[in-house]
């Protein structure tokens, strides 16, 4: 009978633990239920909540789905003290849920129920249009599966949408898809599409992944003579997965995905997510690992050709998702007539205080760890935008250290300036640009689904102190993408560019002190790395000398 304490304290999360609601259910170690009960109870009362909260507070809200909805009843024994409380009230319970049933317009409890399941009775109007506004986002894992053999299973019976539009001006359960004009592989389908206990999901044959996030990997453009490549940010390796499934693609040299995580359970999230996509074969993981500690020069990563970098951010261009759990708060308020605030009829009347009809309370919860931003900045903004941006430019320039590597790009999911063209400015000044050749990716010679897509970068003056050259800088904002959220597009905020440089035989030697000082602000953890490196490079440098002359020898 523990179960139902257990899930309401888990939905009360007094602790205030982090993460989402999968990640605090499977990790809290002294449950006495089954972390999959608990589950189960609560996303199943959490589709009844919006008619159940009228009745009972919170505890007796999962306890009455189980009376009233759960065809195994409560799940406790006939004489626990929970179960005798909420038995005691059945038959008020049942009378109340039948007028709930006939005034949200239903006549039999089979039609509630597929009512519930499909997540009608939360959409009126404005929600239709609001969740609509971003819908939901299917990639194909081209590992696993082909676009068109899902389109016959997992698809069978959704019909083709011409346009984007479309889909958003559905009802959230309709069954259409739009195909992605930008990104191979990508189905756009009406948010509320629940395609999360379909045998394709489950086996990673597709993965929810926004569109804008796909922008990276697509904008890599990478091809069978790219060597390997790093993503250097990777957890939950949406990213990841969507490279590999690219290099999958290719014919040619098996070329590897290293994956750096920094943090031990993103990690574990990150290793999952790889694994059920199939990309275990094409994925090296360096788990708990900071890319910012990775030599350049190390002969594993000796055939780098391309890196992806998808820093932390601040996360101002999250939009909030559709697929999480939603509980609707029992109303607390004293001497409220909860029963009958209930149902469609949610409009306050003027000068009517008997109908109160308070917007529905909810609790919100996240699923999965598989949210691939970070935390919303709320205070202190400029502070914050100023250690992030010191914090990506800094990664930025690491990457372009890497001796092989000729396209890197560089994305994130903010909004600001800052973080985004700022960062891509300042590192093009930076020396080690300069010495290694390194370019913004125009957008003339962007991959075609990028070069089409309309949304590109932003000036705003005074915000960073490099000087730029006009034309330079019209240039290179055309060249950054972005993507806005709210927008017809359906997207959500997001930023991405991407470098270039002329193919190096042997690598240039990095002006001592030069590329760490100027692009280091606030990370002097470093220091030892970039010495290391700057030996490495040294050694480098020297041992293609030694070799120079050799061949001159022989040669001779
Ligand atoms: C924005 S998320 C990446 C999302 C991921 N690319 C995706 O699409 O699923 C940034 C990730 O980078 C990790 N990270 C930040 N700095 C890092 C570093 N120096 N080395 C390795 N990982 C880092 C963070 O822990 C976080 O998991």
């Amino acid at each position: 009978m523990s179960l139902y304490y257990e899930a309401a304290a888990i939905l009360a999360n007094t602790e205030n633990t982090g993460g989402s609601l999968k990640s605090r259910l499977f990790t809290k170690k002294d449950l006495k239920s089954t972390p999959g009960q608990i589950f189960a109870l609560i996303a199943e009362a959490s589709k009844w909540s919006i008619v159940l909260k009228d009745l009972t507070p919170i505890l007796a809200l999962l306890l009455s789905h189980d009376l009233l909805i759960a065809k195994s009843g409560v799940a406790a024994p006939a004489t626990h003290v929970l179960k005798l409380a909420i038995t005691r009230h059945k038959a008020r319970l049942s009378a109340e849920f039948t007028k709930a049933r006939i005034r949200y317009g239903h006549a039999t409890l089979a039609a509630f129920k597929e009512a519930v399941s499909n997540g009608e009775l939360e959409e009126d109007e404005n929600d239709v249009k609001k969740a609509n506004r971003h819908p939901r986002w299917v990639r194909v894992n081209t590992i696993k599966t082909t676009l068109d053999s899902q389109l016959k299973t997992t698809f069978a019976g959704f019909e083709k949408a011409d346009s984007l539009a479309d889909v958003l001006s559905a009802r959230g359960t309709s069954k259409i898809y739009f195909q992605d004009p930008n990104i191979p592989n990508l189905l756009a389908l009406p948010s509320r599409i629940n395609l999360s206990r379909s045998s394709a999901y489950i086996d990673g044959q597709i993965i929810f992944q926004d569109k804008a996030s796909c922008f990276p990997a697509c904008l890599l453009d990478l091809s069978s003579t790219d060597g390997n490549v790093i993503d250097g940010c990777a957890a939950p390796g949406n990213k990841t997965t969507h490279l590999a499934a690219i290099l999958s693609d290719q014919v040619g040299e098996d070329q590897k995905v290293f994956a750096f995580e920094r943090d031990k359970v993103r990690t574990v999230t990150l290793r999952k997510m790889v694994k059920l996509a199939a990309a275990d074969s094409i994925v090296s993981i360096k788990g708990d690992s900071d890319f910012l500690a990775a030599k350049p020069y190390s002969d594993e990563f000796a055939k780098i050709g391309a890196i992806l970098l998808d820093p932390s951010c601040s996360g101002s261009g999250i939009v909030g998702r559709d697929d999480g759990i939603r509980i609707y708060l029992p109303i607390s308020k004293p001497g409220a007539s909860n029963v009958q605030s209930s149902g469609k009829n949610k409009k306050r009347k003027r000068g009517d205080e008997t109908v109160k009809a308070p917007e529905p309370e909810t609790l919100d919860l996240d699923l999965h760890d598989s949210t691939p931003e970070e935390t919303p900045v709320v205070d202190k903004l400029a502070e914050r935008l100023t250690t992030l941006s010191n914090f990506q430019l800094h990664i930025l320039t690491h990457a372009m250290r890497f001796p092989s590597a000729q396209k890197i790009t560089y994305s994130t999911c903010s909004i600001h300036f800052e973080e985004n063209e700022g960062v891509v400015f300042q590192a093009l000044a930076s020396s080690i640009a300069k010495q290694r050749g390194w370019k913004i990716l125009t957008r003339q010679h962007q991959v075609e689904g990028m070069r089409l897509w309309n949304r590109r970068g932003v000036w705003e003056d005074d915000k960073i102190s490099t000087t730029i050259d006009e034309e330079q800088k019209e240039e290179v904002v055309d060249a950054c993408i972005r993507c806005h959220k709210g927008t017809d597009e359906g997207t959500m905020g997001f930023f991405v560019a991407a470098f270039v440089r002329e193919a190096v035989e042997e690598p240039v030697k990095v002006a001592e002190g030069a590329a760490d000082h100027e692009e280091g602000g606030g990370f002097g953890h470093d220091d030892e790395n970039n010495a290391a490196d700057k030996a490495q490079t040294k050694a480098a440098v020297s041992k293609n000398s030694k070799k120079k002359k050799k061949q001159k020898t022989v040669a001779g």
